[in-house]
């Protein structure tokens, strides 16, 4: 089993696994600041839902350290606090992971608000962990309910990166991939290039290779030749922000694969913790979609392919209508349609 450490907190210092290295360097990018970490997340240093939401943790951790050494009044820190605190909540807007991390950090320095500052951050440095390890946990779990979805042989599609790397350790839907490639399913994965930033081909692609998992990498659109032929028994993708009706919202291309795979009636499953249910939103409708910068469309690596001034239309993500999605796999089982009933009835049994 290929360990790998996404995030490490260790001397104070956030090491992230530089991301955007991968795969010819790995590198870890340090964080000594709270700034450091809002901008690893705005640039994609660290990424991944569930990965994104453990940065924002720790980001907390080094935003209190860094306002106790001021030596401030409790209302001059708790303002600071929520400035810092709005701040890294905006590095990214669409992983509903983010502001639930941002959330429970808060949640946590207002209960021990009256407490010295150490016991302070003493308090939000256990939560970050808390945080970081029950991820790892939580995907574990949803691996073992989501490895029953595969059958021996069969070969999966994924869009994106759901590793290891996108998350705090083990992953979503490569999660699942992993636990049935342990189960010794003699599985084989497509992995789509996943443009324009080529998490499938950057990282996905790495995360395969260092498993051992039988894969070929393809570019986006050769998946509708592959599922039409017959080859993909099982799509799994993992997702950013879940509505109450089941919509679901993931990197640029999974809504593709999903009207896809209905047409030829391909089950097309959501891997994602419940920390990625987005409770007080009705659907997708709701959802933040994220545009990035045009030069990730227009330059790639170091050679500009569009003429100079082409305007660019760069979406990072798209919602999965809820009636293309077959269930979704969480760490609490699988949901399956009706999703507003059973995402409900999840929320209750959560007590959130
Ligand atoms: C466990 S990962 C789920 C999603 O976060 C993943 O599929 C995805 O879309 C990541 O997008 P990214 O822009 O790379 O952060």
């Amino acid at each position: 089993m290929a360990e790998i450490n996404s995030i490490i907190f260790e001397n104070n210092m956030l090491k992230l696994i530089d991301q955007r290295k991968l795969p010819t360097i790995f590198e870890y990018f340090t964080c000594t600041n709270y700034r450091d970490v809002e901008y690893a997340i705005r640039e994609m240093v660290v990424r991944g839902a569930p990965a994104i939401g453990a940065t924002a943790a720790y980001g907390t951790l080094l935003l209190v350290d860094e306002l106790i050494k001021e030596n401030l009044t409790k209302v001059e820190f708790n303002k600071k606090i929520d400035i810092g605190l709005e701040f890294l909540n905006n590095s990214r807007p669409t992983a509903v992971n983010l502001m639930w991390a941002i959330n429970k950090m808060k949640e946590v320095i207002s209960t021990n608000s009256t407490k010295s500052y150490d016991d302070i951050s003493l308090a939000v440095k256990k939560e970050a962990i808390l945080i970081h390890k029950e991820d790892i946990e939580t995907n574990k779990r949803m691996a073992k309910h989501g490895a029953k979805l595969i059958n021996q042989g069969d070969t999966i599609l994924t869009h994106c990166n759901t590793g290891a790397l996108a998350t705090a350790g083990y992953g979503t839907a490569l999660g699942v991939i992993r636990e049935a490639f342990y189960q010794e399913k003699n599985i084989f994965v497509y992995a789509d290039e996943t443009r324009p930033r080529l998490q499938g081909a950057r990282l996905t692609a790495w995360e395969l290779m260092e498993e051992g998992i039988p894969s070929k990498l393809i570019v986006d659109s050769a998946a509708a030749t592959l599922i039409r032929d017959k080859k993909i028994d099982i799509i799994l993708v993992g997702a950013d922000r879940i509505a109450l009706n089941g919509d679901s919202a993931n990197k640029i291309g999974t809504f593709m694969l999903s009207v896809i795979a209905e047409k030829y009636n391909i089950p097309f499953y959501i891997v994602a913790p419940t920390t990625t249910i987005d409770f007080d939103i009705v659907s997708g409708g709701e959802i933040v979609i994220e545009e990035r910068p045009s030069n990730e469309i227009t330059i790639i690596g170091e050679r500009v392919v569009a003429p100079a001034g082409m305007e660019v239309y760069n979406p990072a993500f798209d919602v999965t209508p809820n009636d293309l999605i077959n269930g979704i796999v969480t760490e609490k089982g699988i949901i399956y349609p009706p999703f507003e009933k059973n995402i409900i009835k999840l929320k209750n049994n959560i007590g959130d």
